[in-house]
């Protein structure tokens, strides 16, 4: 069993969250935060940064991580390692590239239909400002078969 170690920034302001909606490659279709892939000789926090800038333009000019979530998938050996951090403090205006065009969605109407299925889980948990670290287990791209979600410290 293996680990890729991916990112996932969620850009907040009052009342409100950015999300991308994936235009190609893993959850295409989807509404997102903004992430991808460790390179080598980069940090998770390097990382998390880099892609929010390559995804919509934005500079994080403070990151928090506030929790981690584990998916594995029936019959693949790879775990994904997803580390989710938020932040209030960007620069730069959210801009449409070729991986997400970014829109801002009032907290009341994020819309997990189109969304990873797990977001809804987990959303609320962030949206309260709890730290947590989650596992799922899904089968397929669409159906969690278990999932378990501790609540680390109530901030
Ligand atoms: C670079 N990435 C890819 C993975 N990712 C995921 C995954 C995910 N569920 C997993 C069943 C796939 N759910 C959200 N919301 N994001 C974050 C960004």
């Amino acid at each position: 069993v293996s680990r890729k170690v991916l990112t996932l920034v969620l850009v907040t302001r009052p009342n409100q969250v950015l999300l991308g909606m994936k235009k190609r490659g893993f959850g295409e279709g989807w509404w997102n935060g903004f992430g991808g892939k460790v390179e080598k000789g980069e940090t998770i926090i390097e990382a998390a940064k880099r892609e929010l800038q390559e995804e919509c333009c934005l500079t994080a000019n403070t990151l928090t991580e506030v929790g981690q979530l584990d998916f594995e998938f029936v019959g693949d050996p790879q775990i994904l390692e997803v580390h989710l951090f938020t932040t209030k403090d960007v620069s730069g205006v959210p801009t449409e590239t070729s991986e997400m065009k970014p829109q801002w969605f009032d907290i009341d109407k994020i819309p997990f239909h189109k969304m990873w299925p797990d977001d809804k889980l987990w959303f609320p948990h962030v949206l309260k400002g709890s730290k947590f670290s989650a596992f799922f287990l899904f089968e397929g791209h669409h159906k969690i078969l278990k999932h378990k979600i501790d609540v680390v410290t109530e901030q």
